[in-house]
C-alpha cells in the first residue's frame, strides 16, 4: 500500500506535484497516466526517496522510504535513468545490487531468467538496448521479492513480447497480493494491464478509481442502432434526456436513453432492429477528455482520439 497526503514538489518557482491525495492498494495493478511533464517520474521518485517532498508525505506499508529497515525487500522500483555501471555485466551488476542486502546468487539467477536475460546475462551493460536495459532495470526491481514494486514507463523500448511479458509479470505479482504502481503512456496496454487509473495533470490528481469507473465517469455511452425504421424511432426517442445522430440511412446513434430502454419502444412499437449496441467509450478517450486542460506541450496535429469499438478489450 502507499499513500500520499498533501504531496508536493516544488523546483524553484515550477510546483511539479501540487499537494497530493492517493492511496494505492495491494493486489492490484494501479497505472498512473498525465501528459509530458505532469509530474509522474516526480511522484515516483518521492515514493522512494530519491527527491523529497517539499510539503506532505508519501508512505509504503505506513513508513516513509527512509525509514525501511530493507528496502530493496519491501519496494522494487525502476526508474528513469537508472545508473548503471556500463563496464559491468548485467549479472555482475545484480550480484553488487544483491550483496548490499545480503541477496544470494541464486535469487540473482533467478530474476536473470524471470527478465529474460539469460542470453546477456555476462555481456557488458554498455551494450545493451533500450529493452535489454529496461529487462535489467526490472529485473533489479524484483530481486529483492518485494511486496511493492514502482515502475516507471517499464515498456518503454520493449519488443511486443517484452510488453506481453510485463503486463503477464505485473497481473501477476499483483494476484499474488504485492502492490503494483506503474506509468505509461500506451494507454491500450494501461487498458490490458490495471485495475486501477491515477490519473496527474499539472501536479494534481484529475481522476483515480477503478479503470471502468473512471472511463465511464469521463465519456458518454451512446446505442448504435441499425434498423429500417431509423426515422420513425429517431422521432419516438426525441426530448430532452435523448441527442441523436443520424449517422447514415438506417443508422443512428443515440445518447441518453439505455439500449434496454430503446429496445422496448422498438418492441411496442413493433420496429425491426437490426443492431442495438451499447458503444462505451475508450481508456484513451477518456485520458483525453480528462487531461485536456492539463496538456503543457502540444504537438501541431490534430490529437483527436480514434473512434471507440465495441470489442470488449478495446472498450476501456
Ligand atoms: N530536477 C528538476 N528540476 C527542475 N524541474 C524539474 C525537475 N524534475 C522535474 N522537473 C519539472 O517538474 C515537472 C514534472 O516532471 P516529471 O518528470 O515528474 O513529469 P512526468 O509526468 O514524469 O513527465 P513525462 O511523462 O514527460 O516523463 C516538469 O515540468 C519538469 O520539467
Amino acid at each position: 500500500m502507499i499513500e500520499a497526503h498533501g504531496l508536493t514538489k516544488r523546483y524553484g518557482s515550477k510546483t511539479a506535484v501540487d499537494g497530493i491525495d492517493f492511496t494505492v492498494r495491494p493486489g492490484r495493478v494501479t497505472g498512473f497516466l498525465g501528459p509530458n511533464g505532469a509530474g509522474k517520474s516526480t511522484t515516483m521518485r518521492m515514493i522512494v526517496g530519491l527527491d523529497h517532498p517539499t510539503a506532505g508525505t508519501v508512505t509504503v506499508q505506513g513508513r516513509p522510504y527512509a525509514k525501511l529497515r530493507s528496502p530493496l525487500t519491501e519496494v522494487g522500483a525502476l526508474l528513469e535513468a537508472k545508473a548503471v555501471h556500463p563496464g559491468r555485466s548485467a549479472r555482475q551488476h545484480l550480484r553488487a545490487l544483491a550483496a548490499t542486502h545480503g541477496i544470494g546468487d541464486k535469487r540473482v539467477d533467478q530474476v536473470i531468467e524471470m527478465a529474460g536475460l539469460g542470453a546477456v546475462a555476462s555481456k557488458r551493460v554498455k551494450g545493451f538496448s533500450l529493452g535489454m536495459g529496461q529487462r535489467l532495470g526490472i529485473a533489479a526491481a524484483l530481486l529483492g521479492d518485494p511486496h511493492t514494486l514502482i515502475l516507471d514507463e517499464p515498456v518503454n523500448g520493449l519488443d511486443p513480447e517484452g510488453v506481453a511479458w510485463v503486463r503477464g509479470l505485473a497481473k501477476h505479482l499483483a494476484a499474488e497480493g504485492r502492490t503494483v504502481f506503474l506509468s505509461s503512456h500506451l494507454m491500450s496496454e494501461v487498458a490490458v494491464t490495471a485495475d486501477d487509473l491515477l490519473v496527474i495533470g499539472r501536479g494534481r490528481i484529475v481522476a483515480q478509481g477503478p479503470v471502468d469507473e473512471v472511463i465511464s465517469r469521463a465519456t458518454s455511452t451512446t446505442v448504435r442502432v441499425r434498423s429500417p425504421h431509423a426515422t420513425e424511432l429517431a422521432a419516438a426517442l426525441s426530448g430532452p434526456r435523448a441527442t441523436i445522430d443520424a449517422i447514415e440511412p438506417g443508422l443512428i446513434e443515440v445518447r441518453g436513453p439505455s439500449a434496454a430502454e430503446i429496445g422496448e419502444l422498438a418492441a411496442a412499437s413493433r420496429y425491426v432492429l437490426h443492431e442495438l449496441t451499447p458503444v462505451s467509450g475508450s481508456l484513451e478517450q477518456a485520458y483525453m477528455s480528462l487531461t485536456a486542460d492539463a496538456v503543457e506541450y502540444h504537438s501541431g496535429i490534430d490529437a483527436t482520439p480514434t473512434a471507440p469499438t465495441t470489442e470488449p478489450e478495446a472498450q476501456r
